[in-house]
């Protein structure tokens, strides 16, 4: 899989802050990339450096292989945004507005009234008399994606466009960008990680200024798997009895009992009935636990940022389906199996 944007040794600083730091990133052409890191981790920045809105201070942009700014830009890919908070003449109906908006990107006639037509339709609007001045925050992140799907783009940046869902607004929004996988790449920011869980299949993580992890969700679970039995015991005392019978790594909260370990999760199981068999405790339930992006999510922002070197001598691109990983994640507070 070749790489629609690519991303080398980007820095931007907004006065004395360092933003982006010799950042490198690549995104797989067809793919959903879930971008996600803290709050003013750069995921914006970045994302408005891409669509060319505000200028980096270093480093090189590529779409199709080719720089950014260079002279023949028929190798760039149209791209649609939809930013974080979307604004509207609120005096127009949908319909107004996207033919509008569709005028000025050059579209015209028939084509733009059935364009406006289709997309009106996948995003479930009304294509009736009604003012956008009425429409709820939803309805107007749907009109928002609308627009960006207007000029049937190839690359399609979401700035958290979920974050001011409903369940069921944020459910139809993650169908919407399921459907459009492979017609379209899509880079999504989100602080929601069950959405990129959802929806993603490939994921960057942010953080100081760098991306400190890229993969596919099975590639970052497999790197960052963090294997863990969780015990359930019938309240928060027996779970404090539990987890100094467990001793180690095992931790209590509330009722449960996180217990990290090492190796076989078969012997691990084992080793933790044999141990709470010992102390007379008896668990309500035993199950072991996978890997969730929360858990990676939290394992890589904790760790310092890696110097710029080791950052820019890993290479991030020309293995869009590999993985990279900046931060290394030790499993030593943990039960060892044998
Ligand atoms: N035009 C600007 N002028 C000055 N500082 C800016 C500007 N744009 C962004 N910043 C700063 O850059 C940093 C990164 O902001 P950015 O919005 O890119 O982060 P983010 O990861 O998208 O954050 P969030 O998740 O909170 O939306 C923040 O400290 C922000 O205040």
């Amino acid at each position: 899989m070749r790489n629609l944007v690519e991303l080398h040794d980007i820095s931007k600083r907004f006065g004395a802050k360092q933003v982006l730091d010799h950042l490198t990133m690549a995104v797989p052409e067809g793919s959903i990339y879930g971008f996600v890191g803290k709050n003013g981790a750069g995921k914006t920045t970045t994302m408005r450096l891409i669509l060319g809105l505000e200028r980096m201070d270093a480093g090189t942009i590529m779409f199709n292989d080719a720089p950014a700014g260079d002279p023949h830009p028929e190798s760039f890919p149209t791209i649609g945004y939809l930013p974080d908070v979307p604004t509207f003449y609120d005096d127009m109906t949908p319909r107004e507005y996207l033919t509008l908006a569709g005028q000025l990107a050059g579209m015209r006639g028939a084509a733009l009234a059935d364009r406006c037509q289709t997309v009106l339709k996948l995003v479930g609007l009304p294509s009736d008399r009604r003012r956008i001045r009425g429409f709820s925050r939803g309805m107007k992140q749907r009109l928002g994606i609308a627009q960006a799907l207007l000029t049937e783009p190839q690359l399609l940046i979401c700035d958290e466009p979920t974050s001011a869902l409903d369940p069921s607004g944020r459910n139809d929004f993650l169908a919407l960008l399921a459907s459009l996988r492979h017609d379209m790449t899509i880079i999504f920011s989100t602080h929601i990680l069950s959405d990129v869980e959802r929806v993603a299949d490939h994921v960057g993580i942010l953080n100081g200024g760098q991306l400190q992890a890229e993969g596919t969700l099975a590639e970052l679970r497999q790197r960052y798997a963090r294997p863990r039995i969780a015990v359930q015991m019938a309240d928060a005392l027996a779970a404090g009895q539990a987890a100094t019978a467990l001793g180690g790594p095992a931790t209590a909260a509330g009722a449960r009992v996180d217990v990290p370990y090492a190796g076989e999760a078969a012997a691990a199981m084992k080793m933790v009935m044999q141990a709470l068999a010992a102390a007379d405790l008896i668990p309500v339930a035993l199950a072991q636990q996978s890997t969730t992006l929360d858990d990676i999510f939290m394992e890589v922002v904790k760790w310092p940022t890696c110097g710029s070197s080791s950052i820019r001598n890993a290479s991030l691109l020309g293995a869009a389906t590999g993985f990279s990983c900046l931060a290394s994640f030790s499993c030593s507070s943990a039960w060892k199996v044998p």
